[in-house]
């Protein structure tokens, strides 16, 4: 096989993007500007990267947004502070602490202090549980959101589709094959992992193959079904001398190899990355049209 289709996430986040500019503009004129706060605790460069590109969307939509970045000294305690401030604020509407936070911090006692409502992360037990209960008044994570975006706006049929995800993180590969397994998609879903015994075969298995694992380049070309359909999730930042940053990103799938073998790839960057930030939009709108009674 040669040529698949590549999933292009640049194109498919910007046409989300035009609709969460249509809609921010109608709840303006209800009076309502949609409120996004990004929590950054510490300074590692590549959040610092994604926490920018997050606040520079919100101005492009005609949000009100709020960057909040806090040394890595900063204590549970003074960022359960920040947290609670942000849950009273009537001008937010969605809250992101961008994760992962240093290691003194207890990032699930800050997700719990989240007022369910704002946490557009939706890694909020109460959002955890919504999903599994396909309760749409719910946040779904925005990885896994966009990650649905891209096959559905693509034609990609996954109903009675072979699954597997690889990963099974609360940010991703759960969520994911949650998504995957509801009645609105109806795929057949296997969850994998760095314990999973032949991980090369089960992956073979696979009509959809979502990796999201974080170890760059893993998947190869025998891992993955002639015809298959690949999303690839994995953002890692890999050393590159001919690169004037000294680095290049590169997926949890061997691209070159894998991609004449599948139906359709993501590539990387272009692909999860953007609809990760788009989704984060769309969960905004949705969090400023419940909080405000808007329709
Ligand atoms: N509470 C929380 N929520 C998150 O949603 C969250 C998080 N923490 N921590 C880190 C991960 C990672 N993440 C990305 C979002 C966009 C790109 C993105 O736009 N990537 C571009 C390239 C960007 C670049 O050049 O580095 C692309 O793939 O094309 C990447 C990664 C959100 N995350």
């Amino acid at each position: 096989m040669s040529s698949p289709q590549i999933l292009d996430g640049k194109l498919v986040a910007a046409a989300v993007l035009d609709e969460c500019r249509a809609e921010t503009a109608a709840l303006q004129a209800l009076g309502v500007t949609p409120g996004l706060a990004v929590v950054l605790v510490g300074d590692d460069p590549a959040s610092k990267v994604y926490v920018g590109s997050k606040v520079r969307t919100c101005a492009e939509l005609g949000f009100h947004s709020r960057k909040i970045e806090l040394p890595a000294e900063t204590t549970q305690e003074q960022l359960l502070e920040v947290v609670r401030d942000l849950n009273a604020d009537p001008a937010i509407h969605g809250i992101l602490v961008q994760s992962p936070p240093p290691k003194h911090i207890d990032e699930e006692a800050i997700v719990r202090a989240l007022d369910p409502c704002k946490d557009v992360d939706g890694f909020h037990p109460e959002n955890v549980a919504k999903l599994v209960l396909e309760d749409p008044t719910g946040f779904v994570p925005c990885t896994p959101a966009g990650c649905m975006k891209l096959l559905e706006t693509s034609g990609i049929e996954t109903s009675g589709a072979e699954a597997v995800v690889i990963g099974r993180s609360m940010i991703v590969g759960k969520p994911m094959a949650m998504l995957l397994v509801a009645k609105n998609s109806n795929a057949t879903v296997t969850i994998a992992h760095s314990r999973s015994k032949d991980l090369p075969a089960i992956c073979r298995r696979a009509d959809i193959l979502i990796a999201a694992v974080g170890r760059p380049e893993m998947v190869k070309a025998d891992w993955v079904k002639p015809g298959a359909v690949v999303i690839d999730v994995g953002i890692n930042r890999v050393t590159d001398e001919s690169k004037k940053s000294g680095y290049r990103l590169t997926g949890d799938v061997a691209f070159e190899e894998v991609a004449p073998n599948c139906s359709a790839i993501t590539p990387v960057p272009g692909g999860v990355g953007p609809m990760t930030i788009a989704m984060l939009m769309k969960n905004t709108l949705q969090a400023a049209r419940q909080l405000s009674g808007v329709k």
